[in-house]
């Protein structure tokens, strides 16, 4: 068998034509490799247009397209109702122009003016038999409207009598009707008196002449080959596969794409295809099609929108006034350019937001954080680092809340998130130790969140600009730590760490974070650096880059990790009055559901939480100190870590001692005067005993 095959065209099967280019390497023999007799695959693509339209099947656009056309509807009946009177006014004044009008137009009909050029012609040509034949045509005409015109006009005049002796009233309806419809003949034609109550701009309808243009506008090559041979036999590929539809605010347009030429090299050519479309660029959405029931790596798909993302009015949140959210499921934050709902799951994700300062990060943070707040078992902690208290409306419904960037605030989250580190340690051995009946995946279920015995209720943690505590000289690093850990365990324990900064770079972001998101959300960056910082690496490369939003974007971003490929959304705008609104209705279920906790209460963070107060006692009270006094404790500890301990006093290492199962009790000791005395302390084999507990309960955990 010779290693030259040939090929036949799909359509023209006879014919075998040489893979290898002539030029490249001349095959000797060509073989034919189409089979006529091949069997066609099983399966056939069958692509069935809609019977209704969506607009009638989705109860959201149903409602969107009726409240828009009564809107509209409503708009006009105001705005000619209040011109009414200045309507009836001029045309009056233009009626005896329109009676004019009427009446030369009645005269030329009833003696047949129309066919007067004709008969006029045959006259000139001397033309006797046409003459004959136009003259009789216009006797019979002139005879037939002359009865009607005459019929007409009695009747007329005899309805008017019988009105005005009947129902004089009517009759001068009738005859302000009259004159109102002589005034509206009487209008001159380029100025009519009642003109449009919305000016609409025509846009140019999208043909796929416009579109081949646009693509033959980006400089591709391989493209304008085959828009050269278009419409020939050869076409390297390209060519439309369905028509070119409405499909919400825009067109859509399928087409496949030359051989080898993939919807990214249009994606990265997106605003010379928006020139060659003379759009703007935010109306120009290519993408690709992979997955359809038809689609290839080939086929791209273009939605042209009739305004800019930006510009064109988003529906309404969906929860903003009612509705509860199950954090396990899909909850609608935004929608696509077709202004599409679009949803995102919360749940097993640990998110990333990034952009540019003012482009919508901390708006949309909110956002996630409302919609954990409207689960009433979600436990919340909002952290605001701008300091500018832009979480502030979710205070009633946090369980942890800060806004600042000041060492106390600072302080007040480490502690917070040495709680949620102890959570992480204690839920993991939690769902260690349920039955793989009640616990299949070794995660939280929805089951198991709603068991409040078991504790394992979402916990949804929001750091808003996250790079400010993780520069943090002192607790910077304790603190990238936990919530790495937070963003690596957390999903899997119902823990959901949300991390937005607008200087996505690897200090900001550390690469413990950014690399194990589940979701990422790219609003408007200035580099491809920052883009594969939030989106993940080689997004940029594959055509996903937020670069290509414009500063008017707000809102809009990337979303990577909620179905297979990434998507545009716009953000439902959520400003801070709404959030209130959402909040007091999440407040009210919480009420409800007995999950009011923590700041929501006043309480803020137990200090002691997740520090090691063991190891720091053993290390104050030496090996040869057999008990000690807690005054002298507390004293050392502040000495050995003022940050954490200063101000002391020994009841505060009684209390932080109790969870440990440490007793104090009246020990002998003696004053710095040296005189004996009993006073409350500690014994060092106590503090021994109890790390030893606890390090045996880490190791099984
Ligand atoms: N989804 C949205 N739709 C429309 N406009 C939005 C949306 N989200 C935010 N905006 C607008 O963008 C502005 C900036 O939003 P936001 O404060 O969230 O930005 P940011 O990226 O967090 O800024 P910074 O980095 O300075 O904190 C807001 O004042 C708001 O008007």
């Amino acid at each position: 068998m010779t290693d030259t095959v040939a090929l036949a065209k799909a359509d023209d099967a006879s014919t075998p034509v040489p893979a290898v280019p002539e030029e490249v390497g001349t095959p000797s023999t060509a073989v034919p490799v189409d089979n006529p007799k091949l069997t066609a695959p099983n399966s056939t693509d069958e692509k069935r247009r809609p019977i209704l339209p969506a607009w009638l099947k989705d109860r959201t656009e149903f409602v969107t397209t009726a409240r828009h056309a009564g809107n509209r509807a409503g708009y006009a009946s105001l705005y000619h109702g209040l011109r009414l009177p200045w309507y009836a006014t001029q045309l009056t004044l233009m009626s005896p122009r329109g009676a004019c009008r009427f009446v030369a137009s009645t005269s030329r009909w009833l003696w047949d003016r129309e066919a007067a050029p004709l008969r006029d012609y045959a006259v000139r040509q001397e033309d006797v038999t046409d003459y004959l034949t136009l003259a009789r045509l216009r006797g019979n005409r002139v005879r037939l409207r002359g009865l009607v015109t005459v019929v007409a006009a009695v009747f007329g005049t005899g309805f008017a009598i019988w009105l005005y002796v009947m129902a004089p009233s009517y009759l001068y309806a009738f005859a302000a009707g009259g004159v109102l419809t002589l005034g509206y003949l009487g209008q001159e034609p380029d100025a009519p008196v009642i003109g449009p109550a919305v000016m609409r701009t025509e846009l140019q309808k999208l043909t796929g002449t416009i579109v081949l243009r646009a693509l033959g506008a980006i400089g591709d090559s391989r493209i304008n080959a085959a828009l050269k041979d278009f419409g020939n036999k050869s076409s390297h590929g390209m060519g439309f596969t369905s028509e070119i539809c409405r499909d919400g605010p825009g067109y859509r347009a399928e087409l496949d794409l030359p051989f080898g030429v993939t919807p990214d090299d249009v994606m990265e050519k997106r605003e010379a295809l928006a020139s060659g479309l003379r759009r703007k660029l935010g109306c120009v959405w290519p993408s690709g099609d992979p997955d359809g029931p038809d689609g290839h790596e080939g086929r791209l798909v273009l939605y042209v929108g009739d305004r800019p993302m930006n510009e064109e009015k988003k529906p309404a949140w969906p929860l903003l006034k009612e509705g509860q959210v199950d954090l396990f499921k899909p909850v609608v934050f935004g929608n696509d350019y077709r202004m599409s709902p679009m949803a995102v799951t919360l749940m097993f994700a640990a998110i990333v937001i990034g952009s540019i300062p003012r482009m919508g990060k901390t708006f949309l943070l909110r956002l996630f954080l409302l919609i954990a707040a409207l689960d009433p078992r979600a436990e919340l902690y909002g952290f605001d680092f701008k300091g500018t208290g832009d979480l502030g409306a979710l205070e009633p419904v946090c369980h942890r809340y800060r806004s600042g960037e000041e060492d106390e605030d600072i302080l007040y989250v480490l502690h917070a998130l040495r709680e949620i580190k102890e959570e992480l340690r204690r839920r993991a051995k939690v769902i260690r130790s349920l039955p793989r009946a009640r616990c299949p995946e070794s995660k939280v279920t929805p089951a198991l969140a709603s068991d409040k015995s078991l504790g394992l209720h979402p916990i949804v943690v929001g750091l808003d600009e996250c790079q400010v505590p993780f520069e943090h000289e002192k607790y910077g690093a304790e603190l990238e730590s936990i919530c790495t850990d937070i963003t690596k365990r957390g999903p899997a324990l119902g823990i959901v760490g949300l991390f937005a900064t607008q200087r996505p770079d690897a200090k900001s972001l550390p690469p413990g974070i950014s690399a194990n998101a589940v979701l990422r959300f790219c609003l408007k960056v200035m580099n491809h650096q920052a883009n594969d910082m939030v989106l993940g690496t080689g997004a940029y490369k594959g055509g996903i880059r937020a670069t290509m939003f414009s500063r008017r974007d707000l809102g809009i971003c990337w979303m990577s990790g909620e179905g297979d490929d990434p998507r545009i959304v716009s953000s439902a705008f959520i400003d801070g009055p709404m959030a209130e609104q959402v909040v007091a209705r999440a407040r009210k279920m919480r009420e409800e559901y007995g999950n009011v906790t923590g700041h929501a209460l006043g309480e803020g963070p137990s200090e002691t939480v997740g520090m090691d107060l063991l190891g720091d006692i053993l290390k104050v009270v030496g090996a040869d100190e057999e008990q000690v006094w807690n005054e002298r404790v507390a004293a050392r500890l502040a000495e050995l870590r003022p940050d954490v301990y200063e101000g002391w006093k020994g009841e505060n290492v009684t209390s932080a001692l109790k969870p440990w199962g440490v007793e104090t009790t009246q020990v002998w000791g003696t004053t710095d005067e040296g005189e004996g005395k009993n006073r409350r302390g500690i014994k060092r084999a106590d503090a021994v005993a109890a790390v030893t507990r606890r390090n045996a309960d880490r190791v099984a955990a």
